[in-house]
């Protein structure tokens, strides 16, 4: 298909360029957003032994409907120092050990108690077990709570830590170096002479990155110099897992990254790929860092980030899905058919339904404030009407 690469062989070549970083042990309040090297399997059960899940009396669920005997308390972290005798009820609370012979518990708000005797004010509880947590509810031991390959959310971290882990082992942090190129950049915030323009990709890049586990470098700017770029692709090689340069990447006279890449010892993996925005990629290798040239358009830089960036970090990191998830959504409008490259259109999400911004141009920046999704569209793919189900990412 016209000399281009498919966006899934690309994928696949990127990340068969290196295997995942070393794992190594961390501890749980540096572990947010790492990806497991290994599973989490749990060494105790949870709850260990029944517990009361509120406030109230423990009772035996046969001595309904009261009243009772207060025999002595029980409070989260105690342990009961009898059994519960008929017609007995035990003052206990939330996280507390239920004392053997006790099967249900009252909440207190549906109770009355008055010196040591108890009584039923409010509704009974349904059935025999109300209120209680049984042992192993949450998870028992050698339960298989966390796979390797899983990234680590706030509540993966708490179930690692409740089954009983002492610290977690996950995938290295890749060292990413973003480089820019281009005569016509100029940093941030700075005044610009006529044909120059601000450098939105590298902080863009960097902000996109930020959420990985990467250890991200200030982005750097270089001119069109193929003998500079050369020079830097070099050094940052040295200390860098993955160089992530933008700009540069097409046909043009002052399109250095790929000459520069194959001046500086290192080798082009491929070039050109079947999608728009972004055809000009490039992926190769300088020693042993991993080089990702994306294309200088805004949309283009955006979208090859998503589809190859954070993937290859994410691989690097050890995820087990490193690639963007496909969602199906229906359309808002109809759809034109598709051209001889697979689109990723920018569109907004409305009411759950796909509306792809009517301007596509690569170069716009502001669709990329706005985008919720991009909407893939198949190389040659028949016009879709309103409502036809759509593929999209979600970049929400
Ligand atoms: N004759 C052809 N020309 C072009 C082709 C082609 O096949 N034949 N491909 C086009 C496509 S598609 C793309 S995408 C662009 C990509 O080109 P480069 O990667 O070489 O990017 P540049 O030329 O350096 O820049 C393109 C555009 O983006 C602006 N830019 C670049 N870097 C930044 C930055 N850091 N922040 C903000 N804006 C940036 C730059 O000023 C240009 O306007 O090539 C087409 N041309
Ligand atoms: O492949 Mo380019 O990114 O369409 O402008």
């Amino acid at each position: 298909m016209n000399g281009l690469l498919r966006v899934e062989e690309a994928q696949a070549r990127l990340l068969a360029l290196r295997s995942p970083l070393p794992p190594e042990n961390i501890a749980f309040l540096q572990s947010l957003g790492r990806y497991l090297s290994q599973d989490v399997v749990a060494q105790r059960d949870q709850p260990a032994a029944p517990l009361s899940a509120m406030d109230g009396y423990a009772i035996r669920f046969d001595d309904l409907p009261g009243p009772w005997r207060i025999g002595g308390e029980v409070a989260a972290g105690a342990v009961p120092s009898a059994p519960l005798a008929p017609g007995e009820a035990v003052r206990i609370f939330t996280g507390a050990l239920l004392p053997d012979g006790a099967d249900t518990v009252l909440i207190q708000e549906n109770t009355a108690a008055e010196g040591a005797s108890l009584a039923l004010t409010g509704d009974a509880p349904a059935a025999r077990g109300a209120n209680i947590r049984d042992r192993a509810s949450d998870f028992a031991a050698s339960d298989r709570l966390l796979a390797a390959g899983t990234r680590l959310t706030p509540g993966a971290i708490a179930t690692a830590i409740m089954g009983g882990a002492a610290q977690l082992a996950v995938g290295g942090r890749p060292r990413v170096a973003v480089m820019t190129t281009g005569d016509e950049l100029v940093q941030p915030g700075r005044a610009l002479a006529p044909g120059q323009i601000p450098d939105s990709n590298g902080p863009m890049l960097a902000a996109l990155l930020a959420g990985e586990p990467a250890e991200v470098g200030l982005p750097l700017h270089m001119r069109d110099d193929r003998a500079m770029i050369s020079s830097i692709l070099k050094d940052l090689a040295r200390r860098h897992d993955v160089i992530v340069t933008v700009g540069g990447a097409s046909v043009g006279d002052h399109d250095h990254v790929r000459g520069a890449l194959e001046d500086a010892g290192g080798h082009v993996d491929f070039w050109k790929v079947a999608m728009k925005p972004g055809k000009p990629l490039i992926a190769g290798m300088i020693g042993d860092a991993l080089l990702l040239g994306l294309p200088g358009n805004p949309s283009s830089a955006f979208v090859t980030a998503i589809l190859f960036l954070l993937p290859l970090v994410r691989h690097l990191a050890g995820a087990r899905d490193p690639l963007p998830a496909i969602r199906r959504a229906p359309l808002a409008a109809p759809l034109a058919a598709g051209g001889s490259r697979r689109d990723y259109l920018r569109a907004r999400v409305d009411d759950g339904c796909l509306a792809p911004f009517g301007e596509q141009d690569s170069g716009r920046t502001v669709p990329l404030a706005e985008a919720k999704a991009l909407l893939l569209r198949e190389t040659g793919a028949p016009a879709k009407a309103a409502g036809d189900l759509a593929d999209y990412i979600d970049i929400a």
